[in-house]
Formats: structure tokens, sequence, C-alpha cells
């Protein structure tokens, strides 16, 4: 593809010289550049692109995408936003792969990885060649890539949807993180489908107000169903129970479909029985109900199963395939995920980082456990920093025990983060274990038959960012060593 024809995805730009050279790839980092690339300067957080126009045309670039004045020999597109453009250029550059396959976004502040990798089970009980983006991996057909964001940003995503098309993808389902959003990284996506979990807090550091916050993920449904032909239906699945949901469905110009409990809904859940051994419960939807028994735990995954099936339901897959898919799930990797032992305790590593997802984690537990529930909690360092003190309220109003501890402190002093913390409790008992390692131990070490220990907040990750160090740490793993030290169950 020469310039000329790259740039028609951008109508509106100046070019500072003459040049229409061949273009071989578009790449916003300058250290993947190679010969015939155009160069896309972004201004980060932390980095500036523009500063690396001249690095980058010395490995190859023939052309550069500036929003800031650069000096080099090749031509330079200049636009008032980089990012804007990049989102622009990418989906035009790779054949807007999403026009090709069914897809599903999910937005929300928690349960979006739940309500995914449930969706992925739905379209590929249905028979689809399935594609999924979210926290935990990129993933098409069966192989995994891993993943640094929730959302990639666009380039990343539009090369990973090129893939997806060309592996023979025919549905995917993502998670659409507010940050993703609000920074335009699904710019040039079509969604088919937009899923709506639930907005409670979490990310102030980036979205300054919850008012914001609620703003960005609405940017998911404002765009739905406006650019689409009529033949082709889009989709808004809102949970009738969240108030965000009204905003959302005024926004929407797609068809709007509602699941929940609480409220009247078009798919809604029934005789709810929570037990250990999962959730059972009765979908009613227009035209019918169907039981389903499913090993996920806790009322929160009753609302995800909801919206998945409300997603399976627009997407035309029938409630009997539906159900043996959902039937099948036996949980997600780090959220609520038992680690076996035969001391009688019961050891949860759960990926709740927000102060709904622990009450919720921990409102979970309570009936199960016979004894006492021992909560784990750390919070990240370089994040919502508001968050601290309502996650250490909820830890203690919660639980017997809450133990403070660190979960990835980043560029953080680990005390300080814990000081935030300890600022939410008043008149509470709980201690402080730095050391997540440690915390742990001793956590397990203490615990007696019939107790449940609860290991919040880093799940499925295998990492603890100390620093700029990135250091091997699995709760699981630290879990496991922790009780096969244990003596007998009693410490
Ligand atoms: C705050 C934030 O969103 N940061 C994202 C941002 O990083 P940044 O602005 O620091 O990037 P940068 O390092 O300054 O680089 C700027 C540009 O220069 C380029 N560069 C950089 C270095 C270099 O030597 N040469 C070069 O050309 C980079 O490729 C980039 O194009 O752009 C990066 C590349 O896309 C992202 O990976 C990074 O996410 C970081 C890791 C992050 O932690 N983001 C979080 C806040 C986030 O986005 N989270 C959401 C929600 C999670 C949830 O569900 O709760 C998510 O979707 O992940
Ligand atoms: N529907 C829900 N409502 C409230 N809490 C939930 C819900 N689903 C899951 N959770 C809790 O939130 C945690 C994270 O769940 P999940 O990973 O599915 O959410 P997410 O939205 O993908 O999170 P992230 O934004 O970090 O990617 C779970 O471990 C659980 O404690
Ligand atoms: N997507 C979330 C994950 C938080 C996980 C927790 N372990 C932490 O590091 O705070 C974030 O980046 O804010
Ligand atoms: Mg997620």
């Amino acid at each position: 593809m020469d310039l000329s024809t790259v740039l028609t995805a951008i109508p509106f730009y100046r070019q500072d010289k003459e040049g229409n050279p061949t273009i071989t790839s578009i790449e916003n980092d300058h250290r993947l550049v190679s010969d015939g690339s155009i160069f896309i300067c972004i201004k980060g957080y932390t980095f500036d692109g523009h500063n690396a126009a001249k690095e980058a045309v010395e490995k190859g670039a023939v052309a550069i995408i500036a929003e800031q004045p650069v000096d080099v020999s090749v031509p330079v597109i200049y636009v008032r936003s980089t990012k804007r453009a990049m989102a622009q250029l990418a989906a035009h550059f790779y054949g807007h792969p999403t026009e090709s396959f069914h897809l599903i976004g999910i937005t929300g502040t928690n349960g979006k990885t739940t309500t995914s990798h449930l969706i992925d089970e739905i379209l590929r009980a249905s028979g689809e060649t399935t594609g999924l983006i979210g926290t935990m991996y990129m993933k098409i057909g069966d192989e995994t890539v891993e993943t640094k964001n929730t959302t990639p940003e666009s380039l990343t995503l539009q090369k990973t949807f090129s893939k997806m098309k060309t592996a023979g993808v025919s549905a995917a389902v993502m998670e659409v993180s507010s940050h993703a959003l609000q920074e335009g990284r699904t710019n040039g996506t079509q969604f088919n489908v937009a899923v709506f979990t639930n907005l409670t807090q979490d990310h102030l550091d980036f979205h300054r107000t919850m008012d914001e916050y609620r703003t960005a993920k609405g940017l998911l449904f404002s765009r739905l169903g406006s650019s689409f032909h009529s033949s082709t239906p889009t989709f808004a699945i809102l949970n009738a129970d969240d108030k965000a949901s009204q905003v959302y469905e005024a926004m929407t110009a797609a068809h709007v479909v509602t699941y929940g409990l609480e409220q009247d809904a078009d798919i809604q859940a029934k005789e709810i029985q929570l037990t250990s051994a999962g959730t059972a419960f009765t979908i009613h939807y227009p035209g019918g109900m169907i039981g389903i028994k499913s090993k996920l735990a806790g009322l929160f995954n009753v609302y995800n199963i909801l919206a998945a099936f409300a997603a399976g339901f627009v997407s035309n897959v029938a409630p009997e395939t539906m159900k043996h898919a959902l039937e099948r799930v036996v949980g997600v990797a780090g959220r609520f995920e038992m680690v076996s032992n035969d001391k009688g305790v019961s050891v949860i590593v759960d990926y709740a980082h927000t102060p709904d997802s622990l009450v919720n984690v921990l409102e979970t537990v309570r009936p199960l456990t016979k004894g006492r529930v021992i909560a784990i909690v750390g919070c990240g360092g370089d994040r919502d920093k508001t968050k601290r003190p309502l996650m250490a309220q909820a830890a203690c109003e919660h639980a017997d025990e809450a133990i403070f501890t660190s979960d990835n402190p980043r560029s953080e002093d680990p005390a300080a983060i814990l000081a935030d913390m300890e600022s939410g409790v008043v008149g509470q008992e709980y201690t402080i274990i730095e050391d997540r390692k440690e915390a742990i131990h001793r956590a397990i070490k203490f615990a007696q038959p019939g107790d449940s220990v609860v290991i919040a907040g880093k799940g499925h990750e295998t990492y603890q960012i100390i620093g700029r160090t990135v250091l091997h740490f699995d709760d699981r793993e630290v879990a496991k060593e922790a009780l096969a030290d244990k003596k007998g169950g009693f410490a």
C-alpha cells in the first residue's frame, strides 16, 4: 500500500513534503521500525515518541505521523491527535477486520474477564471459531499470547483482529476498559454487541470522578449502532440492577436488552440457590425459561452468567446450547480459585481489587465457612488511592480477621500504601504484614480446620511489582507452599 492510500483513512492532515513511498508496516514504537514503516509519534505518559522520530527514520521509517514539529528527511504528516489518527490508520491498513466477524465488547468495573470467558464458551459451543482479548491474554482458537493491558492500544488491537480474520475467526469477545474507551483504543472497531456488567469505584486516579468514569464506559454504548446498515442490528446488553444502565440506554442507538435479578428485566434469574458447589437458578427469557447449575460461586457470578446468556441470546445461540456451555465452565483462573489441600482449610485466591468485588467475594465465602473468614488484602501502587481505605474497611467489616499486605506497590512506598489503607479503619482490629509471602504463610499457619483464607487482589497474576522490578510471585504457589508446611490442621 502506498502512503497516499494509507492516508485516505485520515482525510484531514498537513503533509510537509512531497513523497508517496510504499508502506510495509505501521509502528508506534520506534524500536520496532523497519524499512518501509510509517512511524506514529505518540506522546505517552512516560515517553514522547516525537523524540524518537529521527532514530525511526535511521531505522528505515519512510513517513512520520506527528502532532508536534519534527525535523526529519522523510514526509511528515501532521494531525491534531496522533492517537486518534493511529486508530483510524490501523483499522484501514488492516482492512477493517472487525467487519468480518461478530464482535462482542464488555465493559464494567468488575466481571469483564469472567463474562468474556463465559461468552467464549457459549460461542464455541455454538460452533464458532472464536477469538478473545482481555486481561489475561489474547486468544485465537486455542493459541494464547500474553497481554500487558486489558485492552491493547489500537495498533495492536487491529493487528490482532486481522490475525483473527486470517485464522477464520467467526465470533470474538473482548474486554473494553474505561482507559481504552477514553484513549480511543477501540476507535475503528465495530462491535455488534456491547455488554455492561456494573459500575462501582475504581480507577479514580485516571478518571478523577465517578461521573467521568461512568461517561468513559458509556462511550462503548454511545458509539454503538449509529454507523451500521439497518439490516445488521446492534445490541446493548445492560444490567437492569445498576443505575448507570439508564444513562447508557439513553446514550445508545442500539437495541437494548436488559438482564438482572431485582428490577424487571428482559432476561432474569429466579429461584436462585447459592451453595458451596456453585449456583443453581432459572433463567427466564422472552419465550421460555431454562434451569442452570453452574460451578461458579457467588451471586455476582449469577449476574455474569446472565450477561453472557443475554449476549448469546442476541447472537442467536440456542438456550440449550448456552446451558451446556455455561454448566461446563469450572471457573476462570484466579477468580474464586480454590487451592486444594487436606488441612480442612478453604484457601481461595481471588482477583478482587476494588471495594465492591472484595465485599462480594467475602460475602460469598461467609455462608460457606464454618469457622472464621481470614482476608489477606493489599492495594496496588500508582493506582486509585481513594479505594485503599474502602478496601481496608471492607476487609475488616466482612472478614473475622483482616491482614493488610502489599499488592504491586510499583513506584510507591509499601508502608505509605498500608497507611492509606489504615486510614479507613476505625475501631476494628487488623494485622499488617508488609511482605505478601509472609502474610500468606502466617494466615495459613494459624488457620483452623473450617476456616477460610481469602487471598485477594492478584488472582491469576504471577508477579509482584516492586519499584521497577517484576519479581515472580503467584498467590497459588505461595499458598501451596504454606499448606505443605502446615502441621496436621492445627498450628
Ligand atoms: C497509563 C496508561 O494507560 N499507560 C499506557 C500507555 O503507556 P505510556 O503512555 O506510558 O507509554 P510510553 O511508554 O510513554 O510510550 C509512548 C509512546 O512512545 C513509544 N515509545 C516508547 C519508548 C521508546 O523507547 N520508544 C517509543 O517509540 C511507545 O510505543 C508509545 O507509543 O501506553 C502503553 C502502550 O499502549 C500502555 O501499555 C500503557 O499501559 C500501562 C501499562 C498501564 O498500566 N495502563 C493501565 C492504567 C491501563 O490501561 N489499564 C486498563 C484497565 C485495566 C482494568 O481493566 O482495570 C487496561 O486496559 O489495561
Ligand atoms: N459481576 C461482578 N460483580 C462484582 N464483582 C465481581 C463480578 N464478577 C467478578 N467479580 C469480582 O471481581 C474480581 C475480578 O473479576 P474479573 O476479573 O472477571 O473482572 P474484570 O472486570 O475483568 O477486572 P479487571 O478490570 O481488573 O480486568 C473477581 O475476582 C471477583 O472478586
Ligand atoms: N487492571 C487493574 C488490575 C489491578 C490488580 C492489582 N493486583 C493491582 O496491581 O493493583 C489495574 O491495573 O488497576
Ligand atoms: Mg479483566
